[in-house]
């Protein structure tokens, strides 16, 4: 597998965004995050906004709508638009912490549920995210930076899965790093919702 320390090596179509968030605002989104209330049904705790996803049925129902967005998480749905990473603004966003040993499996998200563009945050640690190659041998990994983005549109959303491997270090730049706790916000806009599983 080809391994990129900074994010040389992407798949195509994907965008690494360096230093996208300040430390001072990683440390109020976690505080924001804080008082917010995680749900333990996965084996890593999330929190969803905007939207409910439901991982079984793979949807957004048609009851699924929480509402606007906290208005933290706007301003930064909106500094995607205005850097250009997103064209629409993302209207659903879902956090995801991961203590060290912890991962998710290979995916893709929800192509029908959620436009073209996917935009997922990391904060307070580094991970290693492998791209898989769907129709081919291919597959190639990105340490994902705390405050780093990762924007995957066009094939690194559709035809590469991502996943990232349920570890307690990554090899950065030839050393071994310890995990610690990472937090991840996902960034989507919903385009379609439905009561029937896809
Ligand atoms: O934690 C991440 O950066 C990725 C999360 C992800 O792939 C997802 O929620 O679909
Ligand atoms: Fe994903």
């Amino acid at each position: 597998m080809d391994h990129a320390s900074d994010a040389v090596n992407l798949p195509p179509g994907a965008i690494y965004i360096r230093e996208f968030l300040s430390r001072e605002e990683e440390g109020a989104i976690e505080d924001w995050l804080d008082t917010g209330e995680w749900s333990n049904t996965l084996k890593r705790r999330v929190q969803h906004f905007g939207y409910l996803y439901d991982y079984r049925a793979r949807a957004v129902n048609a009851d699924a709508y929480l509402g606007t967005l906290p208005e933290w998480l706007e301003t930064l749905a909106e500094r995607l638009v205005t850097r250009g990473y997103a064209i629409d603004l993302p209207d659903q966003v879902i956090a995801n912490e991961y203590l060290p040993g912890q991962g998710i499996s290979a995916h893709i998200d929800c192509a029908p549920c959620f436009d073209d563009t996917i935009i997922s945050i990391s904060l307070l640690s580094q991970c290693e995210m492998v791209f898989r190659e769907r129709s081919g041998s291919r597959s190639l990994a990105v340490v994902l930076r705390p405050r780093s983005g990762i924007v995957l549109k066009g094939a690194s959303r559709y035809d590469w899965t991502h996943e990232i491997p349920a570890r307690k270090s990554d090899v950065v730049d030839g050393a071994k790093v310890d995990r610690r706790g990472r937090i991840s916000l996902t960034f989507r806009k919903v385009i379609q919702t439905t009561g029937k599983p896809l």
